[in-house]
């Protein structure tokens, strides 16, 4: 009986199309990020880091990895872009947050930025995937000096984690796909979107 509803439980989860939001401030590599995502996943070449400019609208990338369909959506960061951020909360099921771990003078930027995104209630039990970005760089610090460094409160019932990820040459980004499928399967909050997007339909 058990393995019955474990294999319609997994069903029902290969059918889930998961939305990630990747945010955080300008310059932090999240359209890098994206490209060597979608170089990894998908037949896609990706954008080779040369041709990416700032980002004004929208880019989504969608990419198939462990039997789930997974969109991500990266924004801009430029600070008066970031009021956009908000308009997709509701429909995000992780967050992805990237930071520039070899830029410590925009370390309180990024900080307060997440603080404001973890503040809103649109966004409650959403798994936070925090990247410390261009682990390539000798003056990066470690996933671990970064999460002391930002001493983020009011996380205790969130589900996430620090993952050092270089989006140049690929480093720790299968890690970061891995543990977000694991986290938005567990998740609650992905019983409450699927709830809701079911009872939306008329
Ligand atoms: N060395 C190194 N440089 C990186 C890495 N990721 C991104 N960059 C560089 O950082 C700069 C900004 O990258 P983007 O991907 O455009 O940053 P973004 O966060 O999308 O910026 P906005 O779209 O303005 O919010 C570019 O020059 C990238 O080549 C990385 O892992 N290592
Ligand atoms: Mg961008």
């Amino acid at each position: 009986m058990f393995s019955l509803f474990y294999g319609l439980w997994k069903y029902m989860l290969s059918k889930t199309e998961f939305h990630v939001l990747i945010l955080g401030i300008d310059k932090a590599g999240k359209t890098t990020l994206l490209e060597k995502l979608k170089a990894q996943y998908s037949n896609s070449e990706g954008l080779p880091p040369d041709r990416i400019v700032p980002t004004v609208g929208l880019n989504i990338g969608r990419v198939e990895a462990s039997n789930t369909k997974l969109v991500f959506w990266d924004l801009g960061g430029q600070p008066g872009l970031r009021s956009i951020w908000e308009k997709y909360y509701e429909e995000a099921h992780a967050v992805i947050y990237v930071i520039d771990a070899a830029c410590p003078s925009r370390f309180e930027d990024s900080k307060s930025a997440l603080e404001k995104v973890l503040r809103h209630e649109d966004l409650q039990g959403a798994p936070l995937l925090v990247i410390a970005n261009k682990q390539d760089l000798d003056d990066a610090v470690s996933a671990e000096e970064l999460a002391q460094y930002l001493d983020l409160k009011k996380l205790d019932e969130r589900v996430y984690t620090f993952q050092a990820v270089s989006a140049i040459d690929g480093l720790g980004i299968k890690e970061s796909v891995n543990w977000l499928v694991d986290s938005m399967e567990r998740s609650k909050r992905t019983d409450l979107l699927r709830v809701r997007a079911g009872s939306s339909v008329v």
